[in-house]
């Protein structure tokens, strides 16, 4: 069925949403998995790492933990994919590498590649928010099967950036991050209770439910759903869309307003 939003901004979950769980749980993971141990003790000076483990210590209240010990926790909280930032963090480091190298390569549901494309064609803008860190959400979109995702993207933003996925006030912190008005800006999630936070900001929302994704047969939750991206139309309504040829090619609307910097992005996607 498909399903019309008027929507000037488009921000993207990844994980059940352009992309299968099961690919995270079943390649990322245990990469990053193998790697975690190394990390820590190897490049333990690295001021990511150092901070992503005082991070641990913090929160597990052992301000004395030694590797091994963090290493652990991190371990445990990964089998239990509890999203915890410096996990997040130090798997994003872990993954960009293993992108930048050719170990990995991600996946996106066939349907997402052609939709963005379409959307940014249009005018859309497009940002990621998602609880892997701001690194491998960017090493994720640029190395797809369907090639360089990234430059479709304005923005990426995480729990470290943004807070919570289930926290209203982290939508409003992108919002005034994109400078777009709340009640034009659409968040496409699988998860139910992301969605209500970011409906409690005052933004649209549509429940992406995917066969066989783990929030798929979930019941509640009144969003406007779909299955896939394919019958999802984006963008002004469409009486009050112009055309800018004869085959009906919706026109751009204006031009794209200027890229917002993330904090902690180098090049502003
Ligand atoms: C490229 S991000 C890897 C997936 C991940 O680690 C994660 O936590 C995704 O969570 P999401 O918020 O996108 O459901
Ligand atoms: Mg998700």
């Amino acid at each position: 069925m498909p399903l019309t939003i008027a929507a000037d901004h488009v921000v993207l979950d990844i994980e059940g949403t352009t992309s299968a769980t099961g690919y995270v749980l079943d390649v990322l993971y245990p990469y990053s998995r193998a790697r975690l141990g190394a990390l820590l003790t190897e490049r333990a000076a690295d001021p990511a790492v150092r901070r992503a483990t005082e991070q641990v210590r913090r929160l597990i209240g052992e301000p004395d933990a030694g590797p091994a010990r963090v290493a652990a926790v991190l371990l445990a909280w990964l089998d239990e994919d509890r999203k915890a930032a410096p996990l997040k963090t130090l798997q994003g480091i872990l993954w960009s590498e293993g992108f930048a190298a050719g170990d990995l390569v991600s996946h996106f549901y066939a349907d997402v590649p052609p939709a963005l494309r379409r959307w940014h064609r249009a005018g859309t803008r497009l940002s990621v928010y998602s609880s892997g860190s701001v690194a491998a959400q960017r090493a994720w979109f640029a190395h797809s099967p369907a090639g360089d995702l990234l430059p479709l993207l304005d923005g990426c933003y995480d729990i470290e950036n943004a807070g919570p996925k289930q926290s209203a006030a982290s939508y409003h912190v992108i919002s005034a991050a994109l400078g777009s008005a709340p009640e034009r800006t659409l968040f496409l999630s699988d998860r139910p209770s992301e969605l209500d936070a970011a409906r409690t900001a005052g933004w649209l929302t549509v429940r992406v439910r995917r066969p066989g994704e783990p929030y798929a047969d979930r019941v509640g939750g009144t969003h406007p759903e779909t299955a896939a991206f394919t019958d999802l139309h984006v963008g002004p309504p469409r009486d009050t869309c112009a055309l800018d040829d004869k085959h009906g090619t919706p026109a751009r609307r204006g031009p794209r307003p200027p890229r917002v910097r993330n904090t902690r992005t180098d090049s502003g996607r």
